[in-house]
């Protein structure tokens, strides 16, 4: 890790670069080949403006920009929207020496880095995460992805970017609910392998809840900085997932289902909380959490992510879907689903075809009567 200038890098591996800073967005071009020509600037009609800039930038330095609009949020993850990108990269005859930059929120740097990892099988992306979701996870570890019509992320590629540009700045123009959904994938890190995120999430609701759930937390940018200290570490050991990257989904099997149920209609890092409050009640009762330290960690699962005002119950009534979703999972493997659990604070392990009795019961601990998706 290196600090220069009130910027921040954490190399991935030796592989390419997070810059983590305020007043950055200007350095994109730095973070592009030298033989790069043509760029394809993939945004949300939300973001004109950071776009814009974003653009301005890199011709600045003499790129031929393409600016490409795609749908907000979860609307952008398909495979109608990859298809309209392909067909704008080949008719403006984007060649393996040309690349895509992805200026979003998760959503949009999970389509910029799959439509980078299929066009011409693979050329450059550069990811400028605009969400605190996308700073600390999405835009890192070249996990990409779009969905299909039976659920989450499940067409992708493993492909990771020349370099992502996190300028902490464009977080105060973000909802309050999106910065809170970022926050529940920087408390996973905090549960799956630094404890020290917890204390610093912890002391800043302590002080004022309010700033807590804001651009304006105190730690925030310590935050992001460990946040995606842990993903770089993990994805470096094990980039395609085959044993240790699998922590990082911790909460995503349950999350994922209930985010398919609801046709998106929840945030990812809202549906990632109630997952994570629900595998910690399942490592309860399957006995990879047990005593009185056990049920504070359990406990602490539901205080901190209330305490930034996350949901951590989901509708009554619901589990037929939410199993076949579950079913779906990446980690599953033919008839046996299989989740991350916690044996401790920090120490995750893995919990392999649980009785669908508990899976059910640990559903009922986490649901609500009123039956309602509603959070
Ligand atoms: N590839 C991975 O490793 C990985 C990791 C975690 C999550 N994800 C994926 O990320 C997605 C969720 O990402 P997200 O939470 O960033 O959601 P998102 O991309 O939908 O962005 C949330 C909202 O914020 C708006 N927005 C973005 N930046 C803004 C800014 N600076 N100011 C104002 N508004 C802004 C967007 O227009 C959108 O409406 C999910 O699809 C999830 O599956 C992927
Ligand atoms: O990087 C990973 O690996 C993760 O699992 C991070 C998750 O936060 C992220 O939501 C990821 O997209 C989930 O991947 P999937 O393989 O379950 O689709
Ligand atoms: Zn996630």
């Amino acid at each position: 890790m290196s600090a220069a200038l009130g910027s921040t890098t954490i190399s991935v591996g030796g592989d390419y670069d997070v810059v983590i800073g305020s007043g950055v967005l200007g350095r994109v071009a730095d973070l592009l080949g030298a033989d790069v020509e043509r760029v394809l600037v993939v945004h949300p009609p939300t973001l004109d403006a950071l776009s814009g800039a974003v653009a301005d930038a890199l011709r600045d330095r003499g790129y031929a920009v393409h600016p490409a609009e795609v749908p907000d949020a979860e609307a952008a993850k398909t495979a109608s929207v990859a298809a309209a990108l392909w067909a704008q990269l080949g008719q403006a005859g984007f060649t393996r020496t040309d690349a895509v930059v992805g200026v979003g929120g998760g959503t949009v740097t999970d389509l910029a880095g799959f439509v980078a990892a299929s066009w011409l099988r693979g050329v450059p992306v550069v990811q400028v995460p605009t969400t605190l979701l996308g700073m600390v996870d999405a835009a890192v570890g070249g996990k990409t992805g779009i969905n299909t019509a039976e659920g989450k992320n499940l067409v992708g590629a493993f492909h990771p970017p020349a370099g992502v540009l996190c300028d902490v700045d464009v977080l105060a123009t973000l909802p309050q609910a999106d910065l809170v959904a970022g926050l529940a994938e920087v408390v996973k890190c905090g549960f799956i392998a630094d404890p020290v995120i917890l204390d610093l999430v912890e002391s800043a609701v302590a002080d004022d809840a309010g700033r807590a759930r804001s651009a304006a937390n105190p730690h925030l940018r310590e935050l992001i900085e460990r946040a995606v200290r842990v993903k770089a570490d993990v994805v470096a050991a094990d980039l395609r997932e085959s044993s240790l990257r699998e922590i990082l989904n911790y909460g995503h099997t349950f999350g994922h289902a209930i985010e398919q149920v609801e046709h998106y209609s929840w945030r990812h890092g809202e549906a990632v909380g109630v997952g994570m409050v629900y595998v910690a009640e399942l490592a309860r009762l399957t006995g990879h959490l047990s005593g009185p330290e056990g049920d504070a960690l359990v406990d602490r699962h539901r205080s901190v992510l209330e305490s930034l005002g996350l949901p951590t119950t989901y509708a009554a009534g619901r589990w037929d879907e939410l199993l076949t979703a579950m079913r779906r999972d990446k980690k599953s493997r033919g008839s046996t689903l299989r989740f991350v659990v916690l044996d401790g604070l920090a120490r995750p392990t893995r919990l392999a075809g649980p009785d669908d009795a508990l899976l059910q019961a640990a559903y009922g601990l986490v649901s609500r009567r009123d039956a309602s998706g509603a959070h």
